[in-house]
């Protein structure tokens, strides 16, 4: 019932768009007994999706994939903190193949007339073909496979930066193609926090002689703060991400998020 009422309370919120939503909540549900979690939990999910319509309004180079219910299922699982390994991985490549697709869509093309086997003509598009990946390790890695699985043969480097904080920052490694300024480059790293992390990345990729706008960050999940960071610093980049998050807490890590990512994936956390 609540559910039905939310559904047409998110309906209302986004057609209107001006409505406060607090007090809209508290219109449509009486307040009181379990109720008060869920309009809790109603205005925390408006909050974000308006949060997340405005930060495309001020950075028009971020670019939040089209939410259904599949992908709200995928983040589901993956946020949810009893979720096994398997299942972590297995709707995490779900998703990191959208994010994938919808971040190659980016990336300019060619026009390219073809013959069909009926004889006629089709006139379609070639693929831009001097690409590379960069993954952020170690994160960053878990999006290879889905990258290879898309562009056949890509070459991938890696960046390694170790992180404490919301600061100390710190390049470790870094192994890149040689011609990586003459390529499209796909940056590969799950999350977007603070953005301390994706400024030093690109920051390398800038002094390897990559044009700004020749970089496509690709992640999963972004916290607000990290857009701003990276959005003001390198206007010209473009960001795909599949969640903007609510925010930071008193750690630098990303709310709700997914926990660590790097070790639900890889297996290496404590369970
Ligand atoms: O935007 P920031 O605040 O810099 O945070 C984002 C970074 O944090 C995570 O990596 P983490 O340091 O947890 O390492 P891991 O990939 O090895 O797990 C993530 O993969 C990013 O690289």
């Amino acid at each position: 019932m609540v559910l039905d009422q939310y559904s047409k309370f998110v309906k209302a919120a986004f057609d209107d768009f001006i409505l406060p939503t607090k007090k809209y909540a508290d219109v449509i549900i009486p307040r009181g007994g379990d109720n008060h979690v869920a309009i809790d939990l109603i205005v925390q999910h408006i909050r974000t999706k308006l949060g997340q319509h405005d930060l495309c309004k001020i950075y028009p180079n971020l670019y939040v994939i089209q939410s259904t219910f599949q992908i709200r299922g995928m983040h589901t699982l993956i946020r949810d903190g009893h979720t096994t390994k398997h299942d972590f991985v297995f709707y995490a490549d779900r998703l990191i193949r959208l994010v994938v697709e919808h971040g190659l869509g980016h990336l300019p093309f060619t026009e390219k007339q073809v013959l069909t086997p009926t004889g006629s003509v089709y006139s379609g598009v070639d693929f831009c073909k001097r690409l590379c990946g960069v993954s952020v390790i170690r994160s960053g890695e878990s999006m290879e496979n889905a990258l290879r699985a898309c562009c056949k043969g890509i070459k991938i480097g890696k960046i390694l930066i170790h992180r404490e904080g919301d600061n100390g920052q710190q390049l470790i490694y870094e192994k890149l193609p040689l011609d990586i300024a003459e390529r499209h480059v796909l940056l590969l790293d799950p999350i977007l926090g603070t953005g301390n992390s994706a400024v030093q990345a690109i920051s390398l990729l800038l002094k390897k002689g990559v044009p700004e706008s020749n970089i496509l960050f690709l992640n999963l999940i972004s916290a607000p703060q990290g857009v701003h960071v990276v959005c003001k610093r390198f206007p010209r980049i473009k960001i795909v991400t599949s969640e903007i998050e609510i925010g930071l807490n008193d750690d630098f890590r990303v709310i709700p998020g997914m926990g660590e990512f790097g070790d639900r994936y890889f297996g290496t956390d404590d369970d």
